[in-house]
């Protein structure tokens, strides 16, 4: 993981811990209100310690309430690493002045030095213009109103179904072509991209639901219920088309997330993802093993659709087969393969009704 990550994975950490609904933005945003102002410094370590000047210990359990009257004072309040302890309150802090800040006020300037210098994370709640800031090493991040941040989370969540209506159409078209035995790599990459564009949305409102806490219950809600089902059929894709039969796709869909930002994927990329290192015409043809297809057999045993593609490789040759050939397979009866027979033959008439809509 390199440091940028890093770095990503610990504001999203800190985007957490100070979320509306944890006793710490109660506090912060007791503060916020009382227009006392404030300085926070989250962990007491030694570039800490070298950088207190005076203060009183208090060394007690965090509650919104002591922060609130411990904020009547001046200088900073010090809280252990995971925010639920205060540790010692009134402490003047002295950074390094030679560094580098972009703020005017004091209080500002010198939260700034101090995350600069301790890598420690930093919380100013100003006195006089209703923000919080929060500081971490080179990072620098003014929280928004929760309002506004609602309001683009329930856009990304119209944005969201919107995608949703494409990637289902063009899974239905995937199912026809799988059917007819005509996929080629440039149809799989079309639909690999839909789920890169449902990736992108997913993560851009992870961001917002890390900082909206408990007031984006409901938008973490109406997510889930809308990436569940991609998440699962794109598990299946990747089962089906990877270069080695993949047993592990929750991995590999975990990979094809980090990859995703805000540019467009690469095909190579997307086609490396998937095993393929060497050159691809995406007119080329290829075939599925059929995970998805026979998924949508019901309440067909996990174990028995693995010794089907165990046996027969490939969706056209699991089509192909006859009952007979079928109640071969280890776990198959008679009764069980006409019912396979059966679900592959009424999921297939579905899929050319619903590309006639
Ligand atoms: N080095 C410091 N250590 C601890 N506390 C400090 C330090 N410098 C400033 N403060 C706190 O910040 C308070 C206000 O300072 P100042 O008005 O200059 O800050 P500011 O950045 O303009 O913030 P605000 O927007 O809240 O006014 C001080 O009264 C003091 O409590």
């Amino acid at each position: 993981m390199d440091d940028k990550k890093l770095q990503q994975k610990s504001m999203s950490e800190i985007l957490q811990l100070i979320a509306p609904g944890t006793p710490i933005r109660e506090g912060i945003d007791n503060v916020l209100r009382a227009n006392t102002g404030g300085l926070i410094v989250l962990g007491y370590n030694d570039r800490i310690k070298a950088i207190v000047d005076g203060g009183f210990t208090i060394n007690c359990v965090f509650s919104p309430s002591y922060l609130y009257e411990l904020a009547k004072m001046d200088g900073a309040i010090i809280l252990n690493e995971s925010g639920n302890k205060i540790l010692i309150a009134n402490a003047q802090l002295a950074p390094d002045p030679s560094i580098s800040s972009s703020e005017t006020g004091m209080r500002h300037r010198t939260a700034e030095r101090v995350a600069k210098q301790t890598k420690s994370l930093v919380i100013a709640i100003s006195q006089r213009r209703n923000v919080i800031t929060l500081y971490q090493g080179n990072f620098r991040y003014a929280l928004k109103d929760i309002s506004v941040i609602l309001t683009k989370a329930n856009q990304a969540i119209q944005t969201l179904e919107k995608y949703k209506l494409v990637f289902n159409q063009s899974i239905a078209n995937l199912s026809v072509l799988e059917f007819e035995e005509l996929v080629t790599y440039g149809d799989l990459l079309q639909v690999l991209h839909r789920v890169e564009m449902v990736i992108r949305i997913k993560k851009e409102l992870i961001t917002y639901l890390n900082e909206l806490g408990t007031e984006g219950r409901l938008v973490r809600l109406q997510m889930k219920e809308l990436v569940t089902d991609i998440e699962e059929e794109a598990m299946l894709i990747i089962r089906d088309y990877a270069y080695v039969n993949q047993q592990k796709p929750v991995e590999m869909l975990l990979r094809f997330q980090d990859l995703v930002s805000s540019e467009v994927l690469d095909d190579n990329v997307i086609m490396k993802l998937l095993g393929f290192n060497n050159y691809i015409h995406p007119d080329d043809h290829v075939c599925p093993r059929g995970y998805r297809v026979l998924n949508k057999i019901p309440r067909l045993p996990i174990s028995i659709l693995e010794n089907l593609i165990n046996q027969f490789k490939t969706l056209p040759n699991v089509l192909k087969a006859s009952v007979d050939d079928l109640d071969e397979v280890e776990g198959i009866g008679e009764v069980m393969a006409r019912k396979i027979k059966e679900g592959l033959k009424l999921f297939r008439e579905q899929t050319f009704a619903d590309r006639q809509l």
